[in-house]
């Protein structure tokens, strides 16, 4: 029988360690805090920054919330950024994605200073994080470490394949399982003969932001499959990249949607922001 990987129960662990890590922080006199910037008023990711707050404020750090209009613009919101970057007592600053059209991200990301980057989107942690070096690491690849390692699941000398190839999940995935010493390759929608390349993975990730793409002939009998996909269906009822139901029988361990990766994420964010930036 198949391990349901546990996302829900292990980032309540990690949230119940940061929150006894705040605590002896705060009894030598420091203090944490996240800034969170929402613009516009999309319902998905007014409830993602809910949850994000809800978490700061179970651990005991605090956050700064702005929620900006819709019309906000570009100058205007690195003109908030570069405000922030400069407030001594703010720690981390998440700048919620996606942004209005008229924004452009990249400039967006660019302007957050790398040591309050919490998310770990900017270029110097995506690049230190490349090269071996200490930085922020993106929450949802970190995130699956934590699941496969508190899982008991062993990367190093592992087939790792990583299918999707974004800035935020497939890239620095691949990084982070090459870092554990995995063996890792990275496919996508483009690449020949997809299904020959995941049924090699002792350990899949799947990010490619399709419903219910991957199917059990994607996957070898006793892999460890990870779900980094969310999608609302029409139901209502959520699901993930992988067809949880056809492939979950054949697998060794898979993450359930929801109650997968997604937690972790934001326990990751919460990691962030108390331990700041180490190797
Ligand atoms: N600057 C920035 N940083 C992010 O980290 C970021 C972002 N923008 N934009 C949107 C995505 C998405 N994301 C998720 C976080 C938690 C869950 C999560 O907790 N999911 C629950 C279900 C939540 C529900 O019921 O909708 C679960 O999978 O069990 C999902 C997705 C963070 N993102």
């Amino acid at each position: 029988m198949a391990q349901i990987i546990d996302g829900k129960k292990i980032s309540q662990e990690i949230k119940e360690e940061l929150k006894e890590k705040v605590a002896q922080m705060k009894a030598q006199g420091i203090e944490r805090c996240l800034a969170v910037i929402q613009v516009g008023n999309d319902p998905a990711s007014a409830v993602y920054v809910k949850n994000k707050k809800k978490a700061c404020e179970y651990i005991g750090i605090r956050s700064a919330s702005y929620e900006l209009a819709e019309e906000t613009t570009e100058e205007e919101l690195l003109k908030l950024i570069e405000e922030l970057n400069r407030q001594k007592d703010i720690d981390g600053i998440l700048v919620q994605l996606p942004l209005p059209k008229h924004i452009n991200e990249d400039r967006i990301l660019l302007a957050i200073a790398p040591e309050k980057d919490v998310d770990g989107f900017h270029p110097v942690n995506v690049g230190n994080l490349s090269i071996g070096r200490p930085g922020y690491v993106s929450c949802t690849p970190a995130g699956i470490i934590q699941l496969l390692k508190r899982s008991g699941i062993e990367i190093e000398g592992k087939e790792c394949v990583v299918l999707g190839r974004s800035n935020i999940v497939g890239k620095p995935m691949a990084a982070l399982l090459l870092r554990e010493n995995g063996t890792v390759t990275i496919c996508h929608s483009r690449t020949k003969n997809l299904k020959e390349i995941t049924r090699r993975a002792d350990i899949l990730v799947v990010a490619i932001g399709k419903p219910k793409y991957v199917s059990a002939d994607y996957v070898k009998e006793g892999a460890v499959v990870i779900d980094v996909g969310i999608h609302r269906m029409e139901n209502k009822k959520l699901c993930g990249d992988v067809d949880f139901e056809n492939v979950a029988p054949g697998t060794s361990a898979i993450t359930p949607v929801p109650g997968g990766v997604g937690p972790m994420t934001i326990a990751m964010l919460m990691h962030n922001c108390v331990e700041g930036i180490k190797g």
